[in-house]
């Protein structure tokens, strides 16, 4: 069971002789589903090697972050878990592959611990935060502390951050099912 509150979307792309276009994000869209956010940053990374993973991290509340996360070069292996005490699928984590050529985008609400890998080198990430960066909220879980498959051939590249990140076990989430802190 994938965890509750977790969305795909893959926004209508209008090809024709030029290529394609597409909205890429639509207030309405989401209004629409029922997601009500409000996105106030956009974030980019580019990574250079393949097999390079970012995560797996949130923000606490006060400044919590909803993220629609897409890549727009190369392809990734987007994860969100589920930090959220009491949820029904708390540790739950659910993993799609994101890339230029699916468009395919992810939503992952407040509550959740986000990470990727990368799949081919020069791979870049777009995505939008529902609050301001926040060095002081920032919290991390160790990428291989979770029962999580990721599409690795070998040792990850990981940040010195992310290599000392605790273990899950133990952790001490400051989120609550159902609280959209
Ligand atoms: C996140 C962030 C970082 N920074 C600065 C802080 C550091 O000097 C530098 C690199 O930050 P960091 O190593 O945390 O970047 P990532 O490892 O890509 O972390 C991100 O990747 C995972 C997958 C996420 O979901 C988060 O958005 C974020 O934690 O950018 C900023 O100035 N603003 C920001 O919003």
């Amino acid at each position: 069971m994938d965890p509750v509150g977790l969305v795909v979307l893959e926004p209508r792309r209008f090809s024709d002789e030029r290529g394609y276009f597409e909205e890429t994000w639509n207030r309405r869209h989401f209004d629409d589903a029922g997601i009500g956010v409000d996105f106030v940053q956009d974030n980019a990374s580019m990574s250079i090697q393949s097999g390079t993973l970012r995560g797996l991290h949130f923000q606490a509340p006060p400044h919590a972050q909803d993220k629609l996360v897409r890549c727009t070069r190369g392809a990734i292996f987007d994860v969100a878990v589920d930090i959220r005490r009491g949820s029904p699928t708390y540790g739950r984590w659910s993993g799609i592959e994101l890339t230029p050529e699916n468009g395919r985008q992810f939503f992952i609400p407040k509550g959740f611990l986000h990470g990727f890998v990368t799949l081919l080198p020069r791979s870049e990430v777009q995505y939008k935060c529902s609050d301001y960066y926040a060095p002081a909220c920032d919290g991390s879980v160790r990428w291989d502390s979770l029962d999580i498959d990721w599409p690795l051939e070998g040792a990850p590249v990981l940040s010195a951050k992310d290599a000392d990140a605790p273990a899950f076990a133990g952790f001490q989430s400051p989120f609550v099912f159902g609280d959209n802190a």
